[in-house]
């Protein structure tokens, strides 16, 4: 055969070999089948793996079936080929092996730059063809067939519409890789939870129940152009490795924990070892997922990887259009890489990837990260929290590198994302207590050496503050005896609006009642400072709580009170 037949199409193909003799068993395809065994209810598996053989000119040949994926090259290992069932699976996973005839000019795979036999494990040649550019070669295509009645009821109440997948009928057939599934997960999840009142006790069970099998199936079940690694449940294997008592689970606890609104009280992290998967080397790698929750309290994923030696098998971690990659490729050669581990956590809606290995293995052990009632550890004691690892750290990194004030310098100011009791009776710790991206924040500014302060802050009321404006707008009020007075006491430019707590609790102030501006004046200068100005907030303030009893006093003496809100403050000083 000349060049051209590399273009030739499969129809031309299979017209010049309409006479070929069929093909038989040489090769080890066909297999007599044994009679049907029948196997009692209870050994039907939820899950029912089948494996059709079609061949060419034939239609099936061969059907197997068995609670485990079948290796379609492996033979004889198999015993219960051929069995019949009686009570339904809840879902079966059909393969269908078939053979064709096509030609065998390679074509070129552009990423490892040669040339490429495809299927590369699937083909041989037939006995009696003697030209060498054709072959039989054998596909497989998957569809997995839902069978239950809960289960297809759950899918069509959670999916609207999916291209080219419909949930009606007795049978849903969906081909693999199950997209229409996969994009459906949480949804599922949801729905096992929270199902229709019409659903008895006993219906929601087996719901629940074949939602639970189905979403099992789909996290073990990557294609392995998708996953290219080995998997081990903890049931196959044995760790003494604690996340806990390294502090990992802290530092997680801290980064990641959602906030509860009103919630004075860290949530604990749960971490439940999943998997130990090996990536090996030329090729192991894990294309972009996001990975299926086991319920609805899971929040996120924990990758821990191993000290072993590997070149590639980034993990790129992503969300919202930002992208995050850890390389645990590098230090390798540092002195104590042995006893270095590397890991990182995210969130569940983080799509991720494992970059191809190009060489050696990497290891890691997964766990999944469930938000359960706990305590969390102190800012900064855990040696595991290294902040400028974070995103965070980055993107503070920024903003200072733009000189947000000028060159003139300025404050920066957050107000606390949590919220924290600090003016109860018993003071809370700060910033010992900090939860989650306030703790990243005042990590980061420490990493950047900018000296961080955490405060109560008071904005000025509103009649305080036109008295001040009133004061520093109008020169006139300067040349009078009153103001020569006033002129002493008063800052000599207008203060900030912003002032700045000693210390947390509750201050009742019980000097003489405030009238005058200068009483005022005084009054904030026992509490706190004036902030630097000008200051630049870069979130909105949450609870806020009640910080300075005192009286004031207008036509009468009355009891007044100013309210806090919780902040992280940083001095950024002019440049030089
Ligand atoms: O090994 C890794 O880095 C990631 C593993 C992963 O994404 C998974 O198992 O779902
Ligand atoms: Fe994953």
């Amino acid at each position: 055969m000349d060049d051209t037949a590399s273009t030739a199409s499969f129809e031309d193909v299979v017209e010049r070999f309409r006479d070929m003799p069929r093909i038989g068993g040489r090769g080890g395809l066909i297999i007599d089948s044994p009679p049907p065994v029948e196997i009692p209810d209870e050994d039907v598996p939820d899950v029912c793996y089948v494996l059709q053989y079609e061949e060419y000119g034939k239609g099936i040949v061969e059907v197997r079936r068995g609670p485990k994926p079948i290796d379609p090259d492996v033979r004889d290992t198999l015993d219960d080929r051929n069995k019949r069932e009686r009570k339904k699976s809840v879902l079966e996973i059909i393969t269908v092996v078939s053979t064709k005839l096509s030609n065998n000019i390679p074509t070129y795979d552009v990423r490892r730059n040669r040339p490429t036999y495809y299927p590369a494990r699937h083909h041989w040649r037939h006995p009696s063809e003697d030209e060498d550019d054709m072959q039989i070669t054998k596909s497989e295509n998957t569809v997995m067939v839902i069978k239950s009645r809960h289960l297809i009821n759950a899918l069509a109440a959670v999916v609207s519409y999916y291209p080219g997948t419909s949930f009606m009928g007795d049978e849903v057939r969906i081909e693999a890789p199950y997209y229409s599934i996969i994009h459906n997960a949480e949804a599922l999840l949801r729905y096992k939870d929270s199902q229709p009142d019409t659903h008895d006790a006993e219906y929601a069970a087996t719901t629940s129940k074949h939602i639970d099998i189905l979403l099992e199936f789909l996290d073990d079940t990557y294609d392995e152009s998708y996953r290219r690694a080995l998997k081990m449940d903890p049931t196959a294997f044995c760790t003494t490795f604690d996340p806990y008592s390294v502090g990992i689970i802290d530092a997680v606890a801290q980064v990641l924990l959602p906030s509860v609104s009103g919630s004075t009280t860290h949530r604990g992290v749960r971490a439940e070892l999943y998997k130990l998967n090996v990536y090996s080397g030329p090729s192991g790698r894990f294309k972009p997922h996001v990975d299926t929750p086991r319920s609805s309290s899971q929040f996120g994923s924990l990758v821990v990887c191993l000290p072993v030696e590997h070149e590639g098998g980034q993990l790129k971690v992503r969300h919202k259009g930002q992208e995050m990659t850890f390389d645990w490729s590098a230090n390798q050669d540092k002195p104590d890489h042995a006893n270095r581990l590397q890991w990182a956590a995210f969130y569940s809606d983080c799509e991720h990837e494992v970059l191809e290995v190009t060489s050696g293995h990497r290891l890691t052990l997964t766990y999944n990260l469930y938000a359960v009632r706990g305590a969390g550890r102190l800012t900064g004691v855990s040696p595991t929290l290294n902040p400028t690892h974070l995103p965070l750290f980055q993107a503070l990194k920024g903003i200072l590198s733009q000189d947000p004030f000028d060159g003139q310098g300025g404050t920066l100011g957050f107000w606390c994302s949590h919220v924290y009791a600090y003016n109860h009776t018993k003071e809370t710790p700060l910033p010992a207590t900090l939860k989650g991206v306030d703790a990243v924040l005042w990590e980061s500014f420490q990493a950047l050496n900018l000296d961080p302060k955490i405060a109560p802050v008071i904005m000025m009321s509103e009649s305080n503050r036109l008295m001040f404006s009133a004061w520093y707008n109008d020169p006139g009020l300067h040349t009078s005896p009153w103001a020569i007075r006033l002129r002493k006491t008063l800052p000599s430019t207008m203060p900030s609006e912003w002032i700045i707590g000693y210390k947390f609790g509750v201050k009742v102030d019980r000097s003489s009642p405030a009238e005058e501006l200068d009483d005022f004046h005084k009054l904030y200068q026992r509490w706190g400072s004036y902030s630097r100005e000008p200051v630049h907030w870069l979130t909105k303030p949450v609870e806020s709580e009640l910080q300075l009893i005192y009286t004031a006093y207008g036509n009468e003496a009355s009891a007044q009170a100013e309210y806090s809100n919780c902040a992280i403050l940083v001095n950024v000083p002019p440049y030089k």
